[in-house]
């Protein structure tokens, strides 16, 4: 791709990604990070409910099918919807790395329109690392996993500890989350192991 921001190409000192040795293996369905988060979450009725899958390397595969609660023209997805679903998709990258990240810069290219009802299968990968920085991509593909490329995107992630969410969230979701061990264990998860 062509015109990309200085901030989305990796420095020459940037090294390779690392899979980490606690990653899920491949084809592992990885589940929701958050059960209220709209990329991922069962407890959102509107949401997305994108099913990510561990891939090879530092990679990541999913699946969004586009619901009538997607829409922004007549029977199309909307833009922000498929920019949510690529970024979700890069958001899981994170367990491949053993990282938690969130988005700094997402840079989308829209291909081709995504009809209500489509699948779009999700690839997403990291390209290199820069110290927290993480430089990484995604395509959404329709009619198959091989299909023409729809979206695209490039996208740098900064990694965080879990106090960048206990200090900047709600307070009243923050405390049911600390509340939910299973929650609090997928959080720790990430910072017990370097
Ligand atoms: C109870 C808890 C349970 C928790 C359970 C966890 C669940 C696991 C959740 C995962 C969730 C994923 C879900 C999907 C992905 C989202 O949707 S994440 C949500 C959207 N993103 C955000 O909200 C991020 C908002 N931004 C921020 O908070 C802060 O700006 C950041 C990104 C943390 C960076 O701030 P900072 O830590 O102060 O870092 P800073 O020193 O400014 O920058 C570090 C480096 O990054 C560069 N950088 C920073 N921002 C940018 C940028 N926008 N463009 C270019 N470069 C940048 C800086 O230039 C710097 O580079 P160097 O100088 O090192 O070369």
């Amino acid at each position: 791709m062509s015109g990309r921001t200085t901030a989305l190409t990796p420095p020459p000192e940037a090294g390779p990604p690392v899979r980490h040795p606690d990653a899920p293996a491949p084809g592992e369905l990885i589940g929701a990070h958050y059960e209220y988060c709209f990329g991922c979450g069962g407890g959102v009725p509107h949401g997305l409910h994108v099913e990510a899958r561990a891939g090879e390397g530092v990679s990541i595969t999913a699946e969004f099918r586009v619901k009538e609660a997607h829409q922004g023209a007549p029977g199309l997805a909307h833009g922000g919807v498929l920019a949510t679903a690529l970024d979700e998709t890069l958001g899981s990258l994170g367990w491949m790395l053993r990282v938690i990240a969130v988005t700094g810069r997402l840079e989308t290219d829209y291909l081709l329109p995504v009809p209500v009802d489509a699948v779009l299968h999700l690839r997403a990968e990291v390209t290199a690392v820069h110290g927290r920085k993480i430089y990484c991509t995604a395509t959404g593909r329709i009619g198959g996993p091989e299909g023409p490329v729809a979206v695209h995107a490039e996208a740098l992630f900064i990694e965080v500890k879990v106090d960048h969410f206990i200090e900047n969230g709600r307070p009243a979701e923050i405390q049911a989350t600390l509340a939910n061990p299973d929650q609090v264990k997928v959080a720790r998860a990430f910072e017990v192991n370097p």
